[in-house]
């Protein structure tokens, strides 16, 4: 609990700090990077010069100083961040370095008094222990699961599947033989790389794609011309080789009773998580309606068309319509199910807007507003409407 005191002062600076923004996480991130190089093994270095992760830490702050009454508004948020902190292993150790250098900028940017530094430092002091207790419950967690684990385990890579032109899939056993913890659907891991070559160690989450089987996991992964690590599992990763995988997180996950209707709808490798979801729909012989939605530019880079037609032929309820930005001439369009352009779901929301229907959405965020767009157009109640943002998250 944070006292009235403290609440008054740090609201009283959140104009300030909004109008400094940009110029204070350049600052904390600067200064934390010099003090404690070590961090860079952790934090995501290309989100750091694309600003992301600067902005992401920035709204953060400025949500937990706009809530300090109320922090339970901020509980989905906090649970999201906490599961992606663990995929990374983050220490308590790290929020008081984080911590010490927030508060440094502060006063090196904005010299703002003593009774600021330390109100500043209650809040963040408040922050940290949610997290850091959250993060020990799901580590622990993870620990007690049969084939758990905590920080990071050694798998094998035991396949390496090209699903298009451009998205791979990567199967991975764990390399002690042993078995590994279930995980649920629409859920991640994380891959901890640090090849020859490579400046720092890089983190990076890929949602798991298939269902648990106790001793495999599987991600599929988009090479990225600029991405440090895509390009790596792309073209230098083999099977045999050793790769660092954390215990599966993520707060984005499906939980519908089997009378639910479930549209599932993405672009490119957006599909990912949502083909576990389709995958634990058919495992669980769902009763109700599925719908498969997907957008992808053309035919060679639309993956995992045959694994959704064998799952979706195991469901007793299923629709599949896809859409190609830019078709080519060997694409059957309006054909099936595929249609040129962007995707358009209007013609299908009245037909399939059950008061019950829930939509699971996952694609680049533009492409997610856009069919948000559609939905709450159409009459969606935007409770059903569930979405991930792999990176920083944003509110659509
Ligand atoms: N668990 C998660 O949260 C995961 C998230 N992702 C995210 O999914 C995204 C996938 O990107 P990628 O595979 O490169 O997708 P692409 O850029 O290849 O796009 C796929 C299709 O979506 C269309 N599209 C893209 N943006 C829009 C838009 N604003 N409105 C309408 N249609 C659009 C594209 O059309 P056009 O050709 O016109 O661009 C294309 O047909 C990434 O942002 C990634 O971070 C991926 C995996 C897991």
């Amino acid at each position: 609990m944070i006292d009235a005191k403290t609440i008054a002062i740090v609201k009283s600076t959140i104009p300030t700090v909004v109008e400094t923004g940009p110029a204070l996480t350049a600052h904390f991130y600067q200064r934390m990077f010099n003090h404690n190089p070590e961090l860079k093994e952790i934090f995501n270095m290309s989100n750091q010069r694309n600003g992301d992760q600067r902005e992401a830490l920035f709204n953060a702050i400025c949500a937990w100083a706009s809530h300090l009454e109320t922090p339970e508004v901020l509980a989905s948020a906090v649970e999201k961040i906490a599961q992606k902190h663990t995929s990374f292993s983050i220490q308590p150790a790290q929020y008081d370095i984080v911590g010490y250098h927030l508060l440094a900028t502060l006063k090196e940017m904005l010299n703002p008094g003593q009774d600021v530094l330390d109100a500043w430092g209650k809040a963040y002091q408040v922050l940290a222990g949610i997290f850091i207790r959250r993060e020990a419950a799901i580590y622990q967690s993870n620990q007690n699961q049969d084939g758990g684990w905590q920080g990071t385990r050694p798998f094998r890579l035991v396949a390496k599947i090209r699903e298009s032109e451009t998205i791979t899939g990567f199967k991975f056993a764990a390399a002690d033989g042993g078995p590994v913890m279930p995980y649920l659907p629409g859920q991640y891991t994380a891959v901890w790389i640090k090849p020859a070559g490579f400046e720092n160690q890089e983190i990076r989450q890929y949602s798991l794609t298939h269902q648990p089987d106790g001793q495999h996991y599987s991600i599929a992964v988009k090479r990225d011309d600029k991405g440090l690590v895509s390009r790596w599992l792309h073209d230098c990763a083999e099977p045999g080789d050793i790769i660092h995988l954390a215990p599966p997180a993520g707060d984005f996950y499906l939980d519908v009773t089997p009378q639910t209707p479930v549209s599932l709808i993405s672009a490119g490798t957006g599909q990912t998580p949502l083909l576990a979801m389709l995958g634990s729909l058919a495992r669980g012989e769902h009763q109700a309606q599925v719908n498969w939605f997907h957008a992808a530019e053309n035919g060679r880079r639309h993956a995992f068309a045959g694994q959704v037609n064998h799952t979706g032929a195991q469901l007793r309820h299923f629709t599949q319509q896809v859409w190609y930005s830019k078709p080519e001439q060997t694409d059957a369009i309006e054909t099936g199910s595929i249609k040129a352009g962007h995707m358009d779901l209007t013609p299908y929301i009245s037909s399939l807007n059950d008061p019950q229907m829930t939509w699971w959405l996952c694609g680049p965020v533009g492409f997610m507003q856009f069919i948000a767009r559609q939905l709450v157009d159409n009459g969606v109640n935007a409770e059903h409407i569930h979405y991930e943002c792999f990176g920083p998250h944003k509110v659509l």
